[in-house]
Formats: structure tokens, sequence, C-alpha cells
């Protein structure tokens, strides 16, 4: 199977770590590989807000047309092509101790084979340090939010829950990790000084909730500060839309030009009371773990980009440019938005959300500042979504 991959691992000689390179040539719009996550979570402020995705992948719960409904907040709206609709309401299933819901029995079953049953019982109780640790999070880390502390309970189960949990250990440990450079110049921006209670609260309650004397490593304070920068460094943005899939859906429908026409327009006035009614929050959003996309390094140009084509949290690294055998694969940290401002506020949003100095080729041989087309003034708080 190697040989017939499009990409390999290797090591940088200049300081970045791990990278993917390509092992042949691959055109624009190709996909390089896709993945599922080691462990992927929902964020916090999702169930308040109802929106309602699956537990375990993030597949939305609620039809194309109730996601509208709410969205636009209009209770009369009907979308035609109901057919288009992916979700199935009949196959969902719940959890009949914690409520959590999954878009399928697949679904439940992996949850609790990988991290659920550890977890399940605390989730039941509303007074569990599990609960509290959500809720610890949730009142410092309000939306926009780029992870929630859950991930680091799932991670943990998983690797308890794991046939082997020190080998489980070890690949979670293989994402970069540290909380500071090598300088030690930088840390992390979740372990900064505002957050410093807050990482005792989280560790003491992760002790009260997972302690395992085996892997006491984890649940030192330096253990819990390593997970949170790992999750900071390593985490990928996921968002679903059941409309979003229902749009896609309907576009590739054939069908006469007035109608194709009538449909846009439908699908654009949609889209423009949502934006009014609910700015940008129309996904369901969430973060995951990528072994393999967690080894594609940043660029200020790239040549890949992260999707989402199966509307839950399978990741698709496509290419976005036609990638040259043994040319590295790179995709960007920044929206695009950020990769148009100066070189010098790219270099501060990179070194606050992943603690380094950009050496992707645009920054080694740019002296772009006049270039920047934005104020410098907007606080970026992005993960590693584009
Ligand atoms: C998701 S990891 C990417 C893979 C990483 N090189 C590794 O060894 O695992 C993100 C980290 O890679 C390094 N990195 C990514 N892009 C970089 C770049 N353009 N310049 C320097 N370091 C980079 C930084 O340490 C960053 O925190």
């Amino acid at each position: 199977m190697e040989g017939n991959l499009r990409y390999e691992k290797q090591y940088s000689e200049s300081g970045k770590g791990k990278l993917l390179v390509a092992r042949c040539f691959i055109p624009k719009g190709a996909e390089i590989f896709s993945e599922e996550p080691l462990i992927s979570c929902q964020f916090a402020w999702n169930k308040l807000y109802k929106y309602k995705a699956c537990d375990h992948c993030m597949k939305p719960l609620e039809t194309a047309e109730e996601n509208a409904k709410r969205l636009t907040n209009d209770p009369e709206l009907a979308l035609p092509f109901k057919e288009q609709c992916s979700v199935t309401k009949e196959r969902h299933t719940q959890c009949q101790k914690c409520q959590a819901e999954y878009c399928s029995q697949e679904c439940q079953t992996q949850a609790y084979q990988l991290y659920h049953r550890m977890l399940c019982d605390m989730l039941s109780s509303p007074s569990s340090s599990l609960n509290k640790l959500q809720e610890i999070w949730k009142n410092s880390h309000y939306p926009p939010e780029t992870c929630n502390i859950l991930l680091i309970a799932r991670m943990i189960a998983r690797i308890r829950q794991a046939e082997n949990p020190k080998l489980m250990f070890q690949e979670f440990l293989s994402f970069v990790h540290d909380t500071s450079d090598q300088e030690q110049q930088y840390v992390h921006k979740l372990l900064g000084n505002q957050f410093s209670e807050i990482q005792t609260m989280v560790n003491s309650e992760l002790r009260e909730a997972l302690f395992d004397e085996d892997l006491s490593e984890i649940f030192s304070i330096e253990g819990t500060q390593k997970f949170l920068c790992l999750i900071g460094r390593n985490g990928q943005g996921v968002g679903t839309s059941s409309f979003g899939t229902w749009v896609k859906n309907v576009e590739d429908l054939e069908l006469p030009e007035s109608d194709k026409t009538a449909l846009d327009l439908l699908i654009d006035q949609i889209y423009e009371k949502m934006n009014e009614v609910n700015g940008h929050f129309l996904n369901c959003e969430g973060s995951g773990l990528y072994s393999l996309h967690s080894c594609c390094n940043h660029s200020c140009t790239p040549n890949a980009e992260v999707q989402f084509p199966y509307g839950n949290h399978t990741l698709q690294l496509v290419a976005t440019k036609d990638i040259e055998s043994g040319e590295e694969i790179e995709i960007s940290y920044l929206d695009d938005c950020q990769l148009r401002r100066s070189k010098a506020t790219r270099q501060q949003i990179l070194l606050e959300n992943y603690m380094f100095l950009c050496q992707c080729n645009k920054c080694t041989t740019d002296q772009d500042d006049e270039t920047d087309e934005s104020s410098d003034d907007d606080e970026s708080d992005e993960n590693m979504e584009n």
C-alpha cells in the first residue's frame, strides 16, 4: 500500500520538524489523502446555541430545512429538493445513560469502544468532575472557541481504553507539544498568565475524573500543559452544516437553466438572512487531532488545503496547485484574510497561536510589509481552520 501513497513523511533540516513531501506529481484539485481523526470533539458552547451534531463524527442531526429555519429565524421557510438532505433521522441513536446523540449505531459503537465507556458515567452526572471541568472551561473560553477541554478528557480516555495504553500515549506525544520554543522566548497562548489558575483547576479535575497510576505523567501540571499545547498547536477546526451539504448536493443537480437561476437566488437569499441573524457562526464547530494532517507545515503561499467533503469529521487534503514530486506539501494555518496581511502581522499571529517564527518561502524571501491589505488592529484567534 505504501507504494500508492502520494506523500511521505520527512524531517526538516531547517528546524521545521516533521513535514510531508509529495512522492509524485499531484495535479491541482487532486486528493492527497483523507483521514479520520485520532480524536475529535464539538465545542462546548454548541449545545446552548442549539447546534446539534453527532457526538462522535459531528455529522449534523437537524435536517437542512430545520437548520435553515433555525439560522434564519424563519419557521415558515421551506426548502425544495428535500431528498437532497443527507440527514437520516431514522438512523439516529442516543446513549441511554448520558443522552449523547449519534447519527448512527456505528458511530455510537465506535465512540463507546474508543473513549465513551470511560466517560459516560461522569457525563451523566451534572456534579461530576468532568462536567465541572466543562463549566470551568466554558466560562473562560467564550465563542468563537478554538478548542474544548473535553477533547483532552477524550484523549485520556482513548489512551486508557486502548489495548496498549502506553503505545497510544506515545502516539499522542508524536504531535508537537512543547510548551515553549527552544529559546524559551515564546509560550503558547493557552498557557498565558490569564489562564494559570484555570490550568490548576483543569489539572485537578482531570486527576479526579481520570487518574491512572500507570499514566501518572499525564496528570502532573506539566502533563496538562503539554496536552493543552498539543491541541493548541495541532488541533484542526471542523465545521459541518446540513444546509451546506444540501446546497452542495442541489448545485450538482441537472436542472433547466431557469430552475437553476431560481435555486441560486433562493440560496443567496437564505445565506443573506442567516448572516443577518447569526453573523458568521453557521456551522456546527469543533476540533480534532489528525495524525497525518498534523505533519503538514504552514506556508503563507500554500499548495494544499483541508476540506470536509463528507459533512462529518473526516478530513481530506486537496492540492490547490500542481505539486511537483519532492515538493513540500504545505497548508495555511491562517485564513484568507490573514494571509493578505503584512509579514509582521502574519508572523505575530503564527507566534501567538502556534509558537513559531514562520520560515516559509514567502516569509524568508519577502519584504512585503507594504502589501498589507487590511488594518493590523484585529486580533486573531483562529485555529488551523482555513
Ligand atoms: C502541526 S505541526 C506541523 C508539523 C511539525 N513540523 C512537526 O514536527 O510535527 C505545527 C508546528 O510545526 C512547526 N511549523 C509549521 N510550519 C512552520 C513554518 N512555516 N516555519 C517554522 N515552523 C513551522 C511549528 O513548530 C508548529 O508549531
